[in-house]
């Protein structure tokens, strides 16, 4: 399925290999989710090979473990102001349906469950939904997640849908982006939210999340990403409006050494997170 796309894709003058491949994609008009694939078998097997190390909090995943405060903190913020919930509130999401797509083990399906949402996990690799069943199962707010290995495309297919639909850190592991972001945006609501994290294509982000945090630090194992994988918030914006979610907000994640801890920052040269809104197009009335 790969030679149409690049085929179709030669006529575009996007700097991103794989929007292009999308841009190629989007240009036949085709508005099934099915026809491309968001899995990239060489990712998935990455995650495969340690998925037993998902709660290990000094482990391969440590990262996104020391980042989970800061990125919920602001999930908590813009989705409160967004369904015009109380973020003071313990279980703000009280009454929302969330999806969470790239679940992994869970690290953020829980807390979304503990604040309240009716959480969906998703994972393309089976190992990682049974980690994160038996890890949510130990407590009861957390057992009722339904966990599914599959894909948002399938479950877009499906016409399965979602207040709020969020993708942390998986979309730069993905086959497609563009087509990615169609498929989370068919899960979304009309006026429904859509939040997205990943990383940034500079070199800053080179030299700290591949040489930094791979080769030097030894954080995540070698390989664990591909520079030319990674997504600038302009394409992220680009790709997202195309898929009728205008970005209402982007903020940065930056690390201190010192402490270990992630601020949130206007920096979005490295690791940053947004948050936008699926219109409501006239197809959808
Ligand atoms: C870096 S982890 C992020 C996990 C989780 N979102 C978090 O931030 O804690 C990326 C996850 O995305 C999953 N993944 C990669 N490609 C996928 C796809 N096309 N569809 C669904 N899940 C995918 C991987 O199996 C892995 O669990
Ligand atoms: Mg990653």
């Amino acid at each position: 399925s790969t030679s149409d796309t690049d085929a179709s894709a030669a006529s575009f003058s996007s700097s991103h290999p794989k929007i292009q491949t999308l841009e190629g994609k989007a240009s036949n008009k085709s508005r099934s989710t099915s026809s491309t694939t968001s899995l990239n078998e060489d990712e998935l097997a990455k995650f495969s090979a340690i998925a037993d190390t998902w709660w290990h909090s000094e482990g391969p995943f440590k990262p996104l473990h020391q980042m989970n405060p800061t990125r919920l903190a602001f999930i908590r913020s813009t989705l409160c102001r967004h369904f015009s919930k109380d973020p003071s509130s313990a279980k703000p999401f009280e009454g929302l349906k969330f999806i969470d797509i790239g679940c992994g083990g869970g690290l953020l399906s829980e807390p979304l469950a503990r604040m309240g949402a009716t959480v969906t996990g998703v994972d393309a690799v089976d190992k990682n939904v049974k980690i994160a069943r038996l890890h949510a199962d130990m407590d009861p707010v957390t057992s009722t997640i339904e966990y599914l290995c599959t894909t948002a495309e399938k479950l877009a297919d499906e016409g399965r849908k979602f207040d709020a639909v969020l993708s942390l850190e998986v979309i730069e592991h993905v086959a497609n982006p563009a087509e990615f972001c169609k498929s989370l945006s068919a899960l979304t609501i009309p006026n429904g939210a859509t939040v997205l994290s990943t990383i940034n294509r500079t070199m800053r982000a080179y030299a700290s999340t591949i040489v930094g945090a791979e080769y030097i630090l030894r954080w995540l194992p070698k390989g664990t990403h591909q520079w030319s994988s990674f997504v600038t918030p302009e394409e992220m914006s680009m790709i997202l409006q195309r898929a009728s979610v205008d970005v209402k907000e982007i903020a940065g994640f930056v690390y201190n050494p010192i402490t270990g801890r992630w601020l949130l920052s206007d920096d979005i040269s490295v690791n940053y997170i947004a948050y936008g809104t699926k219109r409501k197009d006239l197809g959808d009335i």
